[in-house]
Order: structure tokens, then C-alpha cells, then sequence
């Protein structure tokens, strides 16, 4: 019988008055590299996951935020080499600082209608119609 071992990721859309979402792209050498993600990451033990999306947003982008700002939106599911990716989504409009791109190679704002056109990793795909509908 195959193991399964689920992956717990945590991601934000973080949301602008103009309704844009940031995305990031993964630098060179990680898995996905140069696809464009939501920000986040894995979930560490003896985290929550809100406190690990708030650790993630703050060393990726610098940006403090709360787990009251935090709304839980959709989950993705999916096959991950020999693990299984269950990535939560959260939607977020408020946060203090300006986003800057620590870890990514870039970063960029977009309406979700735009995010068809950009490479993304397949668990992120159904999520986008999801996005487009909720802001
Ligand atoms: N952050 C993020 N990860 C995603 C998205 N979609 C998706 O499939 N993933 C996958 C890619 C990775 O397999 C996993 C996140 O792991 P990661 O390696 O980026 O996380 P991390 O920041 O904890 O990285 P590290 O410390 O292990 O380097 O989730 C997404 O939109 N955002």
C-alpha cells in the first residue's frame, strides 16, 4: 500500500482597493520555480495555520498582519510527488507595511481575470475562478 503523507501549505491572497491580488514568482532552484504563487508556505510544527500564513508574510514580504485579518476563502487538493498538497487560502485586505519581494524573484499585482494568463502551480489553478468570483 502507497504511504500518503499530506503536505499542509497555507497561502494569502492579499487583496488591494483596486481588487488586485498579489502574486510571487518562485526563484530559481525550488520546486516550481518561476511559477507565479500566492504567498505562504508550509505550516511548521506546533503552528496554527494562521500563525504560520503571518510568520510566512513576514519573512517572504515584511508585512505584519493579524489572524482577525485573515478570512478563510478555499482549499486546494493535490497530488505532490510522494506527498499530497492540502493548501489553505486565505483572503486578506488589511496589513501594515509595504510588500517587497524578499524570497521571490518578483512580485506583481493582478486581477484574478488576469491570472489565467500567468503559469501557476496546478493546485493554485481552480482557485483563481474561485477569486474572481469572491472580490
Ligand atoms: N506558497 C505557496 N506554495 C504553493 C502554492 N501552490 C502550490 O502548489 N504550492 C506548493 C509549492 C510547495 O510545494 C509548497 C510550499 O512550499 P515552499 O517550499 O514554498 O514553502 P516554504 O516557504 O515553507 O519553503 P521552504 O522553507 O521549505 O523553502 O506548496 C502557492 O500558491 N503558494
Amino acid at each position: 500500500m502507497t504511504m500518503i503523507f499530506p503536505l499542509l501549505v497555507v497561502a494569502a491572497a492579499l487583496v488591494d482597493a483596486d481588487g488586485r491580488v498579489l502574486l510571487q514568482q518562485r526563484p530559481p532552484g525550488k520546486a516550481m520555480a518561476g511559477l507565479w504563487e500566492f504567498p505562504g508556505g508550509k505550516v511548521e510544527i506546533g503552528e496554527t495555520p494562521e500563525t504560520a500564513l503571518i510568520r510566512e508574510l513576514e519573512e517572504e514580504l515584511g508585512i505584519r498582519t493579524h489572524a482577525s485579518c485573515l478570512a478563510p476563502a478555499s482549499f486546494a487538493s493535490e497530488a505532490l510527488g510522494e506527498r499530497h498538497l492540502l493548501l489553505l487560502l486565505y483572503v486578506c485586505r488589511k496589513w501594515e507595511g509595504l510588500p517587497e519581494a524578499r524570497h521571490a524573484t518578483e512580485l506583481k499585482w493582478v486581477k484574478p481575470s488576469q491570472m489565467f494568463a500567468l503559469e501557476m502551480p496546478p493546485a493554485d489553478l481552480p482557485l483563481i475562478g474561485l477569486l474572481d468570483s469572491l472580490i
